[in-house]
């Protein structure tokens, strides 16, 4: 391991999310290294999504800091978080609709990632074909199906050159095969030093990229560490997968 990847990649201290009285996030405490893949899994309404949309900007947190690289960024705008690395992508698919694919990454990498022209149009040719839809580029982005759109999504954020990517479900709604296409591509990702963060409800396609997951309920993080001990953890066994330990 260099030393930069030594070094945590993003950090968050005393996070706290409300919306009014609901208490989403609850004093989530969490650091990560630009080496490392993290798995998200928990009930639904833990505050899975919440955490995502809060670590790129979507959400400000009620309280609480976020650095990302080194630097505060608890109070900058989304625009500027993914100028400096920090990209999600969505659950439910979000391509600008009346836009062909290529058009869809081109505006990513000139908008969210800040490239001139010249370099959006490499960086959006590049995403696509590391995601394998080169051949979609003058594709409408509205007539792709559920496999297409996922893929774009990622070509998507692929195209602001992120530095941490926030998966959330982009396993949701497709197939095993399907999947694990996606988990080739993210596996590629990973090798070229992008830090993920994935929240997935497919375990089994989850744990092919996670080397670390943490479990989140009721606004925490009731678990955090190698995968095969999370899961076994009776919280984990109770609060997640709804059982008791035997
Ligand atoms: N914009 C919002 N306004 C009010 N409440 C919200 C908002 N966004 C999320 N919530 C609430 O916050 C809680 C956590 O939602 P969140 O989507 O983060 O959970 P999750 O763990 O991602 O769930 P799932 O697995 O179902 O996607 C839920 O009770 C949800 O209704």
């Amino acid at each position: 391991m260099n030393e930069a990847s030594n070094q945590p990649i993003v950090t968050v201290s005393g996070l706290e999310k409300r919306f009014r009285a609901l208490v989403v996030l609850d004093q989530i405490d969490f650091s990560m290294r630009a080496d490392e893949a993290v798995g998200i899994v928990g009930p639904n309404g833990a505050g899975k999504t919440t955490f995502l949309s809060v670590l790129v900007g979507a959400h400000a947190p009620t309280s609480g800091t976020i650095t990302f690289a080194g630097e505060d960024v608890t109070h900058l705008p989304a625009a500027e978080r993914s100028r400096r690395g920090i990209i999600r992508t969505h659950q439910i698919p979000r391509p600008f609709g009346g836009m062909t694919v290529f058009e869809n990454v081109f505006v990513a990498a000139a908008n969210g990632g800040n490239f001139a022209r010249e370099e959006a149009y490499e960086r959006a040719s590049e995403s696509l074909r590391l995601c394998g839809m080169f051949h979609l580029a003058n594709r409408r982005a509205e007539t792709l199906g559920l496999l297409d759109r996922k893929r774009l999504e990622l070509a998507r954020a692929l195209g602001t050159n992120p530095k941490l990517l926030l998966l959330d479900e982009i396993g949701g709604g497709l197939t095993d095969g399907e999947a694990n296409e996606l988990v080739g591509t993210i596996r590629e990702l990973r090798h070229r030093g992008i830090a993920i963060v994935w929240i997935e409800h497919i375990v089994h396609i989850l744990l092919q990229i996670a080397d670390r997951l943490i479990c989140m309920d009721a606004g925490r993080i009731i678990a955090d560490g190698d995968p095969e001990t999370v899961m076994k953890t009776p919280a984990v066994v109770e609060a997640y997968l709804g059982g008791s330990v035997e």
